[in-house]
């Protein structure tokens, strides 16, 4: 039995100007287009193997050593548009393998916990679709393929980047002009830092699909957002990446996360991502840009209570100082050391926030999706870990 294996692997992205709202549920084409950092996949990535075989007689995922359901619409849409593509290779050229036809086995992992508002959908649905372009060959650019991640989950599209990246929202109904390009690489402004507070690692209440729906058919704020605040924002925050100007950049994902949030709270019935830790991180940020006379930090949050905070590396013993007074009981500190730190800060707030946080994730900006020599598959086409 022949067995024709690839692996990749694919980061997680986190906004600073929000997707939320669809004009096409299928298709996920947004109402609005946005903006990312895609963060380091030393802290943060999926990881995927694909086999495919002309023995697998059906599709098969397994996602963290658990066999998956491949049911869903979204995946089905992904798996179609790849296959369309190998089928065109494969009828301009007959001498290679039929892949197209052949059954697919996807393992996948990711290094951090799944469906807890810490964009697991977004890497591992680019992680699924550039292993298969790899493994089916496929000549396509990545913004070509970001236009497949997209239809798995919006954000996705994102993460076929590194850097700082843009979805273009586009006008066409199919979709053919909705894609992610990049906006800068890594390189251009490589000491952006993100510090992520977990502030709960459960499901999300409200899933993003649900709430967008909600959010598009109630909300009036939400026309205001996409129509009057979103396509300025959109080129005043690229022209402030492209600028690296951090004090414009930060202020701009603050009112942008602040406003998604309003549009999520201005929904009929009102949807509540943020909690009382969230609210008080908010506070904490705001106070330390006041006191510097500038805004150094940048807090984001998406479909739940977790908080981004960006900064750049010429500002960690600062930002991460405060962070640390008031969270140096939580995990996460280990690989700093936090003695070098500035806690002098008189900066007040409440002495038991560190409690409504799990965990504290310290990354920075990133590189796009990598070939990976690391397989999670066998010579069978099964999991290495589990067989089931
Ligand atoms: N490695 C993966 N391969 C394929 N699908 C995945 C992978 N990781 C996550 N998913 C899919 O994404 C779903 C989780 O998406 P969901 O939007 O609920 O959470 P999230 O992405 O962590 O949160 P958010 O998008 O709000 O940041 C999983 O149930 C699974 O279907
Ligand atoms: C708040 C957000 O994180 C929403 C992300 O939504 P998803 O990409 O998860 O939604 P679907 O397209 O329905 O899968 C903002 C963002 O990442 O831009």
């Amino acid at each position: 039995m022949t067995v024709y294996t690839a692996s990749a692997t694919a980061p997680v992205n986190i906004a600073t100007l929000k997707y939320w709202g669809k004009r096409d549920k299928s298709l996920n084409l947004p109402t609005n287009s946005s903006i990312s950092v895609t963060l380091s996949q030393n802290d943060l990535r999926t990881l995927t193997s694909v086999a495919a075989s002309e023995d697998f007689k059906e599709d098969k995922l397994w996602l963290n050593g658990k066999l998956e359901s491949l049911e869903s619409e979204r995946t089905k849409a992904c798996l179609a548009d790849l296959r369309s593509l190998r089928q065109e290779l494969e009828s301009k050229d007959s001498s290679i393998p039929k892949l197209s036809q052949f059954g697919l086995h996807i393992v996948s992992e990711n290094n951090f916990p799944t469906a807890a508002g810490l964009a697991s959908s977004a890497a591992g649905f680019a992680a699924l679709v550039v292993s298969i372009a790899k493994l089916y060959q496929l000549p396509q650019n990545m913004s070509e393929i970001s236009k497949i991640a997209r239809k798995g989950s919006g954000s996705a599209c994102r993460s076929l980047f590194g850097g700082y990246v843009a979805w273009e929202m586009g006008q066409e109904t199919n979709g053919e002009d909705s894609k992610a390009v990049e906006v800068a690489p890594l390189s251009h402004w490589p000491n952006m830092k993100a510090a992520i507070l977990v502030v709960s690692d459960d499901k999300k209440d409200t899933p993003s699909t649900s709430g967008m729906q909600t959010t598009v058919a109630t909300s009036d704020l939400f026309q205001w957002r996409i129509k009057e605040v979103v396509p300025k924002r959109f080129d005043e925050m690229k022209e402030s990446i492209l600028r690296k100007d951090f004090a414009t950049f930060g202020d701009l994902t603050m009112k942008d996360s602040n406003s998604f949030h309003a549009v999520c709270l201005d929904s009929t019935p009102p949807i509540f991502y943020l909690n009382d830790t969230s609210k008080k991180i908010i506070k904490l940020i705001h106070e330390l840009n006041k006191r510097e006379g500038k805004i150094i930090a940048a807090y984001t949050f998406d479909a739940g209570p977790n908080a981004v905070i960006y900064y750049e590396q010429e500002n960690e013993l600062k930002v991460l100082g405060l962070i640390y007074k008031y969270f140096n009981k939580v995990n996460g500190w280990e690989k700093l050391d936090t003695k070098t730190l500035d806690t002098s800060s008189d900066i007040q707030a409440d002495p038991e926030l560190y409690k409504g946080v799990s965990k504290i994730i310290l990354t920075e900006v990133g590189q796009g999706p990598q070939d990976s020599t690391e397989s999670l598959i066998n010579d069978k086409g099964l999991p290495k870990a589990v067989a089931n």
